[in-house]
């Protein structure tokens, strides 16, 4: 067998670096390998690899322990887990499983067993808050006793780490910062403005028009437009008609607009931190350890070093130059500037499409063709009366709110809050009294909340159609009730509450008002595999459909 400095030798050779010669005097320079080393590194390897890996070892099982007694601790205050949740990989093998089946929604709400139910998530325990009157215990605890611990700092996170919602809400100026991202995202002409001239070209671009005959893929169509949209409002339109060149997913370099790179790079950072291991540890999402992880820093220093340079030259009116005229002013520094606005910028966008398409599919469903013409009818009135600010109309027209706010009720765009508790506390509910230690996972979950029928009868309206149908009369009249009570939150609530709320639903109500105008006559096209318990809509989904724009125009009844 070849000495160790044989082997040396032979991979100095390889490398190029084995004799390094001073270049002045031409002598050798001292070398960081002592040529007298005999085999004491093996021994020094056992005596540092053998203890550590040992180490590692009782390390996993003592956390394999505690998570164990953890689980037992909580069972025994009533908490029922998931069965099969077993210590580290147990309920991650099922969701990876389900949402390779597009089925996770579905799993997350059928087995709601108690108030509060528990999983085994990866080193953690996660209990998840399915009902209104514990929601809102919780979310007037947060920041004092529980506050954001999201996963979603390992996967987009790692494009801005120092923005607003990867941060405890006691430091780095959260409320300041808050105020002046809600501030910035305010002027409503200007988004109306925006997004009906995106919503005009990209329906055109598609020629989605009452009897052209094409036939699109909404999420093409989407996409596009939620990029030029949202990319407008917060940097403007010559930021974002930059290139970038970044890598695509085959290694090679590729120049793409700024917003389409950056969608890009978000969502395969998004997918990428969903695979199972990066789930059962999140924070191996964020090392370079596969040539996936390592392509993707590579784009997030090209996307980082874009949005600085579009700092530099703010356009009038943007977000992003009101955010940083008023961040600068309170001396925050510029990183977190930019990290606000780079998840501003991405926050609506998979979100905003998500809504648009459960709305769309909802709406073009051949049972809801009464809401069609009702909605249409409300638009055209609108458009009929005083004034010129649509913007302004649009915001009081209740059908067409009702029906996008039970898209949201039925399918919430992101279906859970992830947050953890920080310090040990006690939580009460119907009487019960649950002992939460500090460090443990504790998630709302939307889609479940919305689904609980209990809550809405005692809280809404105890005579409204089951929560599982798809019924928007429950939001007529009835939408500032529901809006301000804790059984409907597609938006969170309390201090983490979403900033983009009002821009979020706007986009949305002009989109569909475009959209019907121009094609009111339009039928969908669900492709035959997927099946109807996959299609649904959220920002995990991949499910689809297509517009089909018939070739015989006819007047809808409410023009008649
Ligand atoms: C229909 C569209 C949208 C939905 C359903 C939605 C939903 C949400 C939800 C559920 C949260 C977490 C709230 C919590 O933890 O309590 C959130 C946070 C956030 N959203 Fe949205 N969002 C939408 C659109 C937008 C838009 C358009 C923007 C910006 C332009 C935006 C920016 C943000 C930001 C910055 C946060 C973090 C807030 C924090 O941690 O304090 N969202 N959103």
């Amino acid at each position: 067998m070849a000495s160790v400095m044989e082997q040396i030798q032979f991979l100095s050779n390889l490398s190029g670096f084995g004799e390094q010669r001073d270049l002045a005097s031409g002598s050798p320079l001292p070398s960081s390998i002592d040529p007298t080393l005999d085999s004491k590194p093996h021994l020094w390897a056992y005596l540092v690899i053998a203890p550590t890996s040992a180490g590692l070892i009782w390390i996993f099982w003592a956390y394999v322990l505690k998570l164990y007694l953890l689980r037992r601790f909580y069972e025994k205050q009533g908490i029922r887990f998931v069965n099969k949740c077993y210590a580290v990989v147990g309920a991650e093998m099922r969701v990876s499983g389900l949402q390779g089946k597009n089925k996770s929604h579905d799993w997350l709400y059928t087995e709601r067993p108690t108030d509060l139910y528990g999983t085994v998530r990866g080193f953690s325990v996660q209990l998840y808050s399915t009902d209104a009157a514990l929601c809102e215990e919780l979310i007037a605890k947060t920041g004092r006793h529980v506050d954001r611990d999201t996963p979603a700092l390992f996967s987009f996170g790692r494009l801005s780490p120092y923005a607003l919602t990867f941060l405890p809400i006691d430091k780095w100026r959260f409320r300041e910062r808050k105020v002046t991202l809600t501030r910035g995202m305010k002027d409503n002409r200007r988004l109306y403005e925006i997004v009906e001239r995106q919503a005009e070209l990209a329906l055109a671009r598609f020629r989605v028009k009452n009897g052209s005959g094409a036939t699109i893929n909404i999420r093409e169509l989407l996409n596009s437009w939620t990029r030029e949209s949202s990319g407008e409002f917060i940097w403007g339109r010559s930021n974002i008609n930059r290139h970038l060149e970044v890598l695509d997913t085959d290694g090679q370099l590729k120049a793409l607009p700024f917003m389409t790179a950056l969608n890009q790079t978000f969502t395969d950072l998004r997918f990428y931190a969903s695979r199972f291991w990066n789930r059962v540890c999140f924070p191996l999402a964020s090392l370079p350890l596969t040539k996936e992880s390592r392509r993707l820093d590579y784009n997030i220093k090209i996307l980082t070093k874009a949005t600085e340079d579009m700092m530099k030259t703010p356009e009038d009116q943007t977000v992003a130059s009101l955010v940083q005229e008023a961040n600068d002013e309170l001396g925050i520094p510029i990183g977190m500037t930019r990290d606000d606005l780079v998840t501003a910028t991405i926050a609506g966008l998979d979100t905003i499409k998500s809504t648009v398409m459960g709305t769309l599919f909802h709406l073009l469903e051949p049972e809801n063709e009464v809401w069609k013409n009702r909605i249409l009818k409300e638009i055209n009135d609108l458009k009929a009366a005083p004034g010129d600010d649509m913007f302004v109309k649009l915001s009081h027209a209740p059908i067409l709110s009702a029906f996008i706010l039970e898209a949201l009720r039925y399918e919430p765009p992101g279906s859970l809050i992830n947050n953890a508790a920080v310090k040990d506390f006690e939580l009460t509910h119907r009487g019960r009294q649950y002992n939460i230690k500090s460090g443990t996972r504790i998630v709302t979950c939307i889609h479940a909340l919305h689904q609980n029928e209990e809550s809405w009868r005692s809280r809404v309206d105890p005579d409204m159609a089951p929560l599982t149908e798809f019924d928007p009369n429950r939001f007529l009249n009835k939408t500032e009730t529901i809006v301000s009570s804790y059984c409907f939150m597609p938006f969170g609530k309390g201090p983490r509450r979403c900033p983009g709320q009002g821009a979020g639903v706007m986009m949305v109500k002009v989109f569909i008002a475009t959209f019907l105008t121009n094609n009111y006559n339009c039928r969908m096209i669900v492709p035959e595999n997927q099946t109807k318990d996959v299609t649904w809509f959220n920002i995990y989904s991949k499910a689809t459909f297509d517009i089909v724009c018939d070739d015989k125009p006819e007047s809808p009844e409410s023009e008649k």
